[in-house]
Formats: structure tokens, sequence, C-alpha cells
């Protein structure tokens, strides 16, 4: 079986419900290792980059203010990123993820426990779960940078930066 990598989001809806914790408890079933993991604050541009393939839909307004924690406001406003790693790992996580609608998710999947279906919004499930390793690679590389992973998965090259401001500690 091929050694795959996969993105997990924790979205907003998950961290407020204080489900980190089960969530990672249900997603270490899949004896997969972490190789990336990180919070973030979800900017407009992000949003739309990683739902791009949705923006056509009606709910897409919708989609970027949940993922990006604006229908509950602070201290919700943001989402836990996972990079996992193991054998045959999208389609064994999205097993213990679920279906994307919550109702229609197994029962005991995370999406299927914790998700929930709103009047009117998107369906809040809790999780993101890459589809197939090449959504996997794009999506890596769209939250992660390479240094923010412990193990080369993709090429990388070195790129001289000059005049680069940063914020270190004063
Ligand atoms: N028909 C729908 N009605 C309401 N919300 C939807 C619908 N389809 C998708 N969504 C929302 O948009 C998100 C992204 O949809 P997508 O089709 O990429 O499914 P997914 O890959 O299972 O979900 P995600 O990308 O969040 O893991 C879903 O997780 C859900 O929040």
């Amino acid at each position: 079986m091929e050694i795959e990598q996969l993105l997990i989001l924790v979205k907003p809806d998950g961290i407020k419900k204080s489900l980190t914790g089960n969530i990672l408890t249900k997603l270490s079933e899949s004896r997969m290792v972490i190789i990336g993991a990180k919070i973030v604050k979800v900017s407009r541009d992000l949003a739309e980059a990683h739902y791009c393939h949705l923006k056509d839909k009606l709910f897409f307004n919708e989609l970027l203010d949940y993922i990006r924690g604006k229908i509950y406001g602070e201290p919700w406003d943001r989402v836990l990123a996972f990079v996992y790693q193991g054998e045959d790992a999208v389609s064994r996580m999205r097993k213990i993820a679920g279906a994307t609608n919550p109702e229609e998710a197994d029962h005991v999947s995370i999406r299927g426990s914790y998700g929930r279906i709103t009047t009117k919004g998107v369906y809040e499930n809790v999780i993101h779960c890459s589809s197939d390793p090449s959504e996997a690679a794009r999506e890596i590389k769209l939250w992660f940078k390479p240094e923010e992973i412990v193990k080369e998965i993709y090429p990388v090259k070195k790129i001289v930066v000059e005049k680069e401001e940063k914020i270190v500690w004063a």
C-alpha cells in the first residue's frame, strides 16, 4: 500500500464544541502519524483558495464565513491544521471522518457523531479531510510551509529572499 499524507482541519465548530480531544482520539485509531500541526486564523484568501472548487455554489460565502469562524467570532474564529501520514491515509481517514453530510455519515464516524445540518447555512461537519492524494498535496502546500512539516514529503527548492520583514521575539 502507498504511503500517503493528507490535511485534516478541526473546523471552528469542532473547536467551539471542545471536540478537539475527541476528534484526535478517533483519528488516532488510524495509527497514522502527525507530521505537521498548527493553529490558524483563516484569511479570506486562504479560505477562497482552499474551497476554490466550490466557488460557483450558492453557499460559497457562507462556507467562507464558516471555515473562518466568522459565525462564532472570537475566540472560536480559528482552525487546527494537521498533516497526517501513513499507509492508504486518505481513504482510511475519510472513513473515520464520515460523509460530508452529517445525516448521511456513518453514526460512529466523526461527522456522524458530532456534525449537524443547519437550517440556514452549510453543513457543520467539524473536520475537513483531503479527498484524494493530489488534492492533499495542493492543500498541504497551501496551509503549510516546508519547514513546518517534520518530513520532506514533496520536492523543495532554495530561494534567496532579500529584505524580508519578519516578526521575532522582542
Ligand atoms: N450541499 C451542501 N449543503 C450544505 N453545505 C455543504 C454542501 N456541500 C458541501 N457543503 C459544505 O462545504 C464543505 C466542503 O464541501 P466538499 O464538497 O469539499 O466536501 P468535503 O470534502 O467532504 O468537505 P471538506 O472539504 O470540508 O472536508 C463541506 O464540508 C460542507 O461544510
